[in-house]
């Protein structure tokens, strides 16, 4: 059997035990100061129990007061810790000076009046008063929040101090029936009374713990989960992103400003809506398929770039996240969506594959104009506008140039896309005075863009534009050192349509280099001409004459139709030069040309053969047919007054094409023949069958 003392000694060392443990092990941070306190409370909690324990071992008054000041001590600082871990205001000064108040009275009774009723009512009263006092503050003055707490701490308090009450009340009844308090077994008894009241108060504790711990983890529970709902709630509403909430049937929840925005509908019309019905109709996504497997959980979540459908039916891209939104059983339960607008990335990739594909065009028409023959530039160009009109997303590309020493304005060639009217027809020759605002751009080599016919002021231009259908048009300038010679135009005819600076820049380098190749054919159109006409008279000269007079003996022989020649020239012409002067013959010369030239069919060819002899051509002629000929234009001449000269006469020689013979012997045959016509006395003509036979 172990002796009483041993057993309160052995409860004294494990409730300090505990407290020490408790003291060194606690420590979760979130506590904090409370954590220290109580550790402290228990500490004085076991010192206490130990010293009432000693009172057992030697009874001393002195050890009872000591015991009762330490554990009124620790019930204020587990107080006090409580509210300042509950950011309720300790009354700091009162509660100390209250428990100095009765720690003086417990030395009064304890040292002065060594009466044991009186220190034991004494002790147990004060004790009691003091859990009341602490039973009705927490009662009354605990935060709202941790009612609860506060309440049921103050429903313990409240019995401890009924308990302590009774205890004074017991004491007095033993005090007063006359029982010797020098007697160590009611002594004994009273060590083991506050000794196990001293456990009750440790286990009470540890308990109110335990359940403080555990409704603060569930507050705290609480509050995360607010907390996290304000956080979600404040980054949904003001988050840039768009997000969606959607249920397992795919349905949306709810939405923010920015997914509204971003699909161009109202909060209000898109709850409820069921979410593929956003989807753009040429995206086969498959996001249900992935949706279902974030929902079943076989997938955490899943990132595409998709495009949703406006109402306006203008498709936006968007970099959209998906994944699954959980319940408490840590399943999803729903999804939720988080969509960033990708139309400016987007719109970047395409305005970079826009002028990679643009330069790549100007590339390619600049090499096909500068390799294309005199005889191809037409067409080359031609293509070249069938490029520049499907790069620039236009309906019609053209070109106009200046022609007539600038007084006329030529649409000389286009490309339209089809289905798109040609207009070229009707604009084949313009009054330049029409497009005097146009010369003002283009001198200026400013490009006139008109983004929306809508937008034109001018009312001549907008019935203009309104007439040939055109919506949008960008005209460029085409620019050679000497000025302007014409634009590349581009018409927008099923909407409207605005060019980027950089589309400009490029069309601006193909407008140049069209208009490279139109000086080209210029230049190789003069040089042709110089090369093959005759200066004084513009007439053709021999050799391009010798090259249809070969076509012509080749359709002969092949086809057998028939073709004559008529040789002439001008009887006396040197004496013409010599009576008038040089000069004065010239002008014979180019007023005979023009007037036999007057005198012809469309498809006969003259040509100026050297000096101031003539061929001409007459295709689908017969030897007597062209004998006609002759004879008219002979007549014709010799009936004219020439402006310097006055009357004269040609001699002519006529030959037909025989299917055999080469271009030198038909040229030969009709010189003959207009050597004979000399002879024979000039101002006639002369076949050369006569020729021979004379
Ligand atoms: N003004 C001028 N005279 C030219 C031109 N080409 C040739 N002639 C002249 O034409 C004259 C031709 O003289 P001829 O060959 O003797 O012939 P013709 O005087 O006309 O005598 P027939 O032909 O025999 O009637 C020469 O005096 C040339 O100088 C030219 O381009 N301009």
């Amino acid at each position: 059997m172990l002796d009483i003392r041993t057993l309160i000694v052995i409860i004294g060392l494990i409730a300090a035990l505990i407290a020490v443990v408790f003291t060194v092990t606690w420590r979760r941070p979130e506590v904090g100061g409370p954590a220290g306190h109580w550790a402290a409370g228990f500490g004085l909690a076991a010192v206490g129990t130990l010293g009432t324990a000693l009172r057992g071992v030697a009874p001393d008054a002195l050890s009872i007061v000591a015991a009762a000041l330490l554990i009124q001590l620790y019930i204020l600082l587990v107080v006090r810790g409580l509210c300042r871990y509950t950011g309720h205001r300790f009354p700091d000064r009162l509660a100390f000076s209250v428990l100095a108040v009765f720690t003086l009275a417990h030395a009064y009774w304890g040292l002065i009046d060594p009466s044991m009723t009186a220190r034991i009512v004494n002790f147990f009263i004060v004790f009691s008063l003091f859990h009341l006092a602490g039973a009705a503050h927490l009662w009354w003055r605990f935060p709202r929040r941790m009612r609860t707490v506060g309440r049921l701490t103050a429903a313990v308090f409240l019995l401890l101090a009924v308990v302590y009450l009774g205890h004074a009340a017991s004491a007095v009844i033993v005090g007063v029936s006359g029982t010797a308090l020098t007697d160590p077994d009611p002594l004994r008894a009273l060590a083991v009374v506050v000794s196990i009241l001293g456990c009750i108060v440790v286990a009470m504790t540890m308990l109110w713990m335990v359940a403080a711990n555990w409704y603060i983890r569930s507050q705290e529970a609480v509050r995360d989960r607010l907390d996290a709902e304000r956080r979600f709630r404040g980054i949904f509403e003001h988050s840039a992103s768009g997000i969606a909430l959607a249920d397992a049937s795919g349905r949306l929840m709810a939405v923010n400003n920015a997914f509204a925005e971003l699909v161009g509908l109202s909060r209000a019309s898109l709850a409820g809506l069921p979410f593929d019905d956003l989807d753009d109709p040429g995206d086969a996504s498959g996001d249900m398929e992935t949706i279902r497997r974030i929902l079943s959980d076989e997938a955490d979540y899943y990132r595409t770039e998709k495009r949703y459908r406006r109402p306006d039916g203008q498709a936006i891209w968007a970099d959209v996240t998906t994944s699954a939104v959980r319940g408490d059983d840590d399943l999803p339960t729903s999804y939720i969506t988080v969509a960033v607008d990708l139309q400016e990335k987007k719109a970047a990739e395409a305005e970079l594959y826009r002028r990679a594909e643009g330069e790549a065009m100007v590339q390619a028409i600049s090499t096909a104009l500068l390799a294309a023959p005199y005889d191809q530039i037409d067409e080359t160009i031609k293509d070249a506008l069938a490029r520049i009109g499907q790069a620039a997303m236009a309906d019609r590309s053209y070109i106009f140039q200046w022609v007539d020493d600038d007084r006329r304005m030529s649409n000389t060639h286009d490309w339209n896309a089809e289905g798109v009217a040609p207009q070229i027809r009707d604009l084949g020759d313009l009054p330049a005075s029409d497009f005097d605002w146009l010369r003002r751009h283009l001198r200026e080599r400013s490009v006139p863009m008109i983004q929306s016919v809508a937008e034109v002021a001018n009312p001549g231009l907008w019935a203009l534009f309104k007439q040939r259908e055109i919506r949008s048009l960008l005209l460029i300038p085409m620019v050679r050192d000497e000025g302007p010679i014409g634009f590349l135009g581009l018409d927008v005819v099923n909407g409207d349509r605005s060019w980027t600076d950089s589309e400009q820049h490029l069309l601006r380098i193909a407008a140049d280099t069209l208009a490279g190749a139109l000086a080209r054919q210029r230049l190789e159109h003069e040089l042709r001409y110089q090369a093959h006409h005759d200066p004084l008279t513009g007439l053709l000269n021999r050799r391009p004459f010798e090259e249809a007079l070969s076509q012509e003996i080749h359709r002969l022989q092949r086809y057998g139709a028939p073709v004559a020649l008529i040789m002439f020239d001008i009887d006396h012409f040197k004496a013409v030069n010599d009576t008038y002067g040089h000069d004065a013959g010239d002008r014979t010369l180019a007023e005979l040309a023009k007037g036999i030239s007057d005198q012809l069919r469309a498809g006969d060819l003259l040509a100026r053969w050297g000096g101031e002899e003539f061929m001409i051509l007459l295709p689908e002629t017969d030897a007597a047919g062209a004998r006609q000929v002759a004879d008219s234009l002979r007549r014709q001449v010799a009936e004219h007054a020439f402006s310097a000269v006055g009357g004269l006469t040609i001699s002519l020689g006529v030959a037909q094409c025989r299917s055999h013979e080469t271009l030198e012997d038909v040229t030969q045959r009709v010189d003959e023949a207009l050597y004979a016509a000399k002879r024979c006395g000039r101002d006639r003509v002369m076949g050369d069958g006569e020729a021979r036979s004379r």
